[in-house]
């Protein structure tokens, strides 16, 4: 109970359950040419395309007219656990390899949760061995995400923190469920860590940098219409409105040349994307020694913890 107090004021965490927090506004918390395509990534590791004992499929992905539908389906709550992570790279690949899809409405088949971020353990009472291989990933679907020459537009169909709303920072295009439950936001601080650059960079990027600073020391997570007036997204509709939204929303970017568009997206993302490839093994190494450190492995647990036990 005492542990309840403490975590919700310190947490103050949004999303479908937890009532009262939610109350504060910020509490809460055809010319179809295929351009040479950025120099994104580094290649993924042989280690993470070994097969995961589950065989679970974790992204859905729909194709039809040029467009696939990607959907998260990692019960309960989407976190991007190692296993997705890979999975969604591979898919990746196939779409960015396939000349006929131009585009990609990143979406997610729960109801009322985009992604929960980042799986929490991953990040917990491993080695550092998973720690970087973990990372490695998280990096890895970043950049496919931010440098893709493909139109991306996230259909955030529900609450969306950390990880969940950096993916969707990562696409062209946010398009929101209007339902004041819902959340998105980098809240890392609440959890009792930090936001790696690369993250800030696309926040400040997207919403500039008096907002970011601010959103991002106080692990504000945003209800969609506060995240639409700071331009964290772009649109907010009913809620059973937005993968036709979406649908409509690609229609009108596909009609841009796709070596015009493609090639002012790489004018736009390239130096962001750069300063991670620069540093990207010293910023692995950096993930591993700070996620190690004992003060941040008993954070992280206090967190799961108060997630298990917080009042639905
Ligand atoms: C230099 C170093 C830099 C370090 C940078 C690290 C960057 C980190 C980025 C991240 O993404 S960290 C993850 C941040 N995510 C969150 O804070 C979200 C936490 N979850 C929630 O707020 C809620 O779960 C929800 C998403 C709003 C859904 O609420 P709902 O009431 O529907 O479900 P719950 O009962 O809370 O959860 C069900 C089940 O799932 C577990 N869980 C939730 N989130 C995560 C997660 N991110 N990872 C792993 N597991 C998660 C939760 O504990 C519950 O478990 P059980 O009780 O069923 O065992």
């Amino acid at each position: 109970m005492a542990l309840r107090a403490v975590s919700a004021l310190t947490w103050g965490l949004g999303g479908p359950g937890v009532g009262p927090l939610r109350s504060g506004t910020f509490l809460r918390c055809a010319t179809q040419h295929r351009l040479e395509k950025m120099p994104s990534s580094i290649g993924f590791p042989e280690a993470s395309r070994r097969p995961f004992s589950s065989h679970r499929i974790l992204v859905d992905v729909d194709q039809s007219h040029g467009v696939a539908t990607m959907k998260l389906k990692n019960p309960p709550v989407n976190s991007l656990s190692l296993e997705l992570l890979t999975e969604f790279v591979i898919s990746w690949e196939k779409l960015e390899n396939d000349k006929s899809c131009r585009g990609v409405i990143l979406t997610s088949n729960s109801p009322k949760i985009f992604s929960a971020g980042l799986d929490i353990t991953d990040m917990y009472g491993k080695n550092a061995a998973h720690y970087a291989e973990f990372w490695k990933a998280v990096q890895e679907v970043w950049l496919k995400l931010y440098t893709s020459n493909m139109v991306v537009i996230a259909a955030i169909n529900g609450s969306s923190p950390a990880g969940g709303c950096l993916m969707s920072l990562a696409s062209d295009y946010r398009i929101m469920a209007d339902n004041p439950k819902y959340t998105i936001g980098l809240n890392e601080t609440l959890l009792g860590i930090v936001a790696p650059f690369w993250f800030k960079d696309n926040l400040v990027n997207t919403i500039g940098n008096r907002a970011s600073e601010h959103a991002l020391q106080r692990g504000l997570l945003f209800p969609p219409a506060d995240a639409l007036k700071i331009g964290l997204v772009d649109q907010i509709v009913p809620e059973d409105k937005v993968q036709s939204t979406a649908l409509s929303v690609m229609s009108e970017w596909l009609k841009i040349p796709d070596h015009a568009r493609q090639l002012t997206k790489t004018m736009m993302r390239k130096p962001t994307a750069d300063r991670l490839l620069k540093q990207r093994e010293a910023d692995i190494q950096n993930f591993v020694s700070f996620i190690s450190k004992d003060s941040i492995q008993k954070s992280l647990h206090m967190y799961l913890k108060f997630l298990k036990e917080r009042e639905k």
